[in-house]
C-alpha cells in the first residue's frame, strides 16, 4: 500500500501536466509499471494491464464535460480496480445464523489477532460472536485470544490442557450455541508439531469435518506480495476456502502483489487488516480501494464526474430502450433528472446513443430549474413501487400523502406527473421519428437495449 501511495502524485501530476495527451499518457504509464512492480505486482499482470490502458486510452472519445485527461484516468481507474477483482463485492453478513467461521493460515500471518477484529466488527452490527482457540501447538495461542476476547467482550473457549485440536472445537461448538451466540470464529494452529504445511492442512481438514464451518477464511500476511498467489491456490486445494484476509497491508511495500496475486486467483477478499489494533480490519471494495490509492477523493469534481457518466452509461440503455418500446418509467425519469443536474440538457444525454444525435429534442420545453429537480426526486423517491410501475393509480388521495411524504405540495407532484406525460409524448413521437430512421437504414436493433428495469 506504501508504495502504490505513489499513484496520487502520478494521478495529480498528470492532470496539472502541459505536455501533448500522448506523451503524458505514455509518461504515466511507465511510472505506473514503475509502481507496480515496485509492490509485487505480477509482471504479466503488469504488462497486461498497461496495454489494456494504452489500447482504451487512444481509441476511447471522452462523453460531453469530460476532458481527455479526466477520461484517461477513468480508464486508469477502471483497470487497476479489475487488477484488484472488479465489481465483485464479498457478501459480509451471513446468510443464516449460526454461522461458523473457520480460520486457517500459516504461523504469523495474524490469524489470532483477526479472529479477534472479525468478531469485534460483526458485534458493532448487532451480532452476537464468540471465539473458539484450537491452536494445541502455540502455548500463547489460548492466553492471546482469551485477552483479546476480553477486550472486546466477547465469549471465549478453548482448553490449554488439552492437545486434541478435533476434541476442543467439538466441545467449544456446544458451548457457543449453548451460549446464545451467532457467529462462532474458530482460530487454528499456524504450524503443526511436525512442522510440515501438509500437516497443518490435514489438520484443517479434520477440524473442518468434524464442525462443518459454513466459510473457511484464509488469512494472508500482504508481505508475502505475489507468492500469494500459491499460497491460496495450496489451501484452496485441501479445502474449500470461502474467502480470503490479507492483513498487515499498513506495514509492508508488497501489499499491491498479494491483493493482486489472490484476485488473479478469483477467490474472494473479504476483509483487509489495516493495523495491529482491534477496529483496523475494512470490508474490501476493490473500486473504493483504488479510488483511494490515486487519490480520487482528493479530486471530488472528479469523482462526482466519474459517477455521473456511471449513472449517464445506465440511463443511456434505458431511454434506448424507452425510445424502441415507446415507454418511459418514471425511474427512468428519475434517473434521467438526477444526470441532467450532471451532465446538462437531455439533448447532450441522447448524443451519447448512437443514432439518436439525428432526433430533434426541444431542450425548452423540457427545461426545468435545478430547485424543481430536487423537488420531483424527493416526489419520485416518496412514490410506493406499485406507483412508480403504474403511475395511472396516482389519484388525489396518493398525490397527498406523496406531497406530505416528499415535503412537498400537491401542486408540486401534479406539476411532476404533468411533465412525466410531456416526456412520455415526447418518447412515442421518437419512436415514430425512429421508425423513419431504420427506413433510412439505421437500425434500432443494433443498438444494445440493456435490462432496463
Ligand atoms: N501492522 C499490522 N500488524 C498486524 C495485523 N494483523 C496482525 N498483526 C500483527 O501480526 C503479528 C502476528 O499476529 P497473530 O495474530 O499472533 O498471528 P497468528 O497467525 O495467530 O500466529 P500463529 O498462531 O503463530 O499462527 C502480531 O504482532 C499482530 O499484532 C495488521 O493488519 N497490521
Amino acid at each position: 500500500m506504501n508504495v502504490l501511495e505513489n499513484l496520487k502524485k502520478i494521478v495529480s501530476d498528470f492532470l496539472r501536466g502541459k505536455e501533448p495527451y500522448e506523451i503524458a499518457v505514455e509518461n504515466f504509464v511507465k511510472e505506473l509499471q514503475k509502481t507496480l512492480l515496485r509492490a509485487d505486482v505480477n509482471v504479466k499482470l503488469v504488462l497486461e494491464l498497461t496495454k489494456n490502458i494504452r489500447e482504451r486510452a487512444l481509441k476511447e472519445r471522452p462523453p460531453p464535460y469530460i476532458s481527455k485527461q479526466e477520461w484517461f484516468i477513468k480508464i486508469v481507474y477502471d483497470e487497476l480496480s479489475s487488477l484488484f477483482g472488479g465489481d465483485i463485492k464479498p457478501q459480509v453478513f451471513p446468510v443464516k445464523t449460526p454461522y461458523i467461521i473457520m480460520l486457517v493460515g500459516v504461523q504469523g500471518s495474524g490469524k489470532t489477532t483477526t479472529a479477534a477484529k472479525i468478531a469485534y466488527f460483526y458485534k458493532r452490527y448487532g451480532y452476537r460472536p464468540c471465539l473458539i482457540c484450537t491452536d494445541t501447538y502455540r502455548p500463547a495461542a489460548y492466553e492471546q485470544l482469551y485477552q483479546l476476547s476480553k477486550q472486546i467482550d466477547v465469549p471465549f473457549c478453548g482448553d490449554p490442557k488439552s492437545s486434541d485440536p478435533i476434541d476442543i472445537a467439538k466441545k467449544c461448538l456446544s458451548y457457543c450455541i449453548n451460549n446464545n451466540t451467532n457467529i462462532i470464529i474458530i482460530d487454528t494452529a499456524g504450524r503443526h508439531g511436525y512442522g510440515e504445511e501438509e500437516y497443518l492442512l490435514k489438520e484443517m481438514q479434520d477440524i473442518a469435518k468434524a464442525v462443518n464451518p459454513d466459510e473457511v477464511m484464509l488469512i494472508i500476511d500482504a508481505s508475502i506480495g505475489q507468492k500469494a498467489y500459491d499460497l491460496a491456490l495450496r489451501f484452496h486445494s485441501a479445502t474449500p476456502i470461502g474467502s480470503i484476509v490479507i492483513t498487515k497491508l499498513d506495514g509492508t511495500a508488497k501489499g499491491g502483489g498479494a491483493l493482486s496475486a489472490v484476485a488473479a486467483t478469483k477467490a474472494i477478499i473479504k476483509f483487509i487488516g489495516t493495523g495491529e489494533k482491534i477496529p483496523e480490519l475494512e470490508v474490501f471494495d476493490p473500486r473504493r480501494f483504488v479510488g483511494r490509492i490515486l487519490g480520487l477523493g482528493d479530486l471530488p469534481t472528479l469523482i462526482d464526474k466519474l459517477k455521473s457518466i456511471e449513472r449517464s452509461s445506465d440511463l443511456e440503455k434505458r431511454l434506448t430502450k424507452a425510445i424502441a418500446t415507446g415507454k418511459i418509467s418514471l425511474v427512468d425519469l428519475y434517473l434521467q433528472i438526477q444526470t441532467m443536474r450532471k451532465l446538462g440538457p437531455l439533448s447532450k444525454i441522447l448524443q451519447l446513443i448512437p443514432g439518436l444525435s439525428l432526433l430533434p429534442v426541444d431542450d425548452k420545453q423540457l427545461k426545468i430549474s435545478e430547485e424543481k429537480m430536487d423537488k420531483w426526486l424527493a416526489i419520485i423517491n416518496s412514490m410506493t413501487y406499485e406507483e412508480l410501475r403504474n403511475p395511472n393509480i396516482i389519484d388525489k388521495s396518493r398525490i397527498n400523502r406523496i406531497a406530505i411524504g416528499s415535503g412537498t405540495t400537491a401542486d408540486d407532484v401534479k406539476e411532476l406527473l404533468k411533465y412525466y406525460e410531456l416526456v412520455n409524448t415526447m418518447i412515442k413521437n421518437m419512436k415514430r421519428r425512429y421508425g423513419l430512421l431504420r427506413k433510412l437504414g439505421i437500425d434500432l436493433s443494433k443498438i444494445d437495449l440493456g435490462k432496463g428495469e
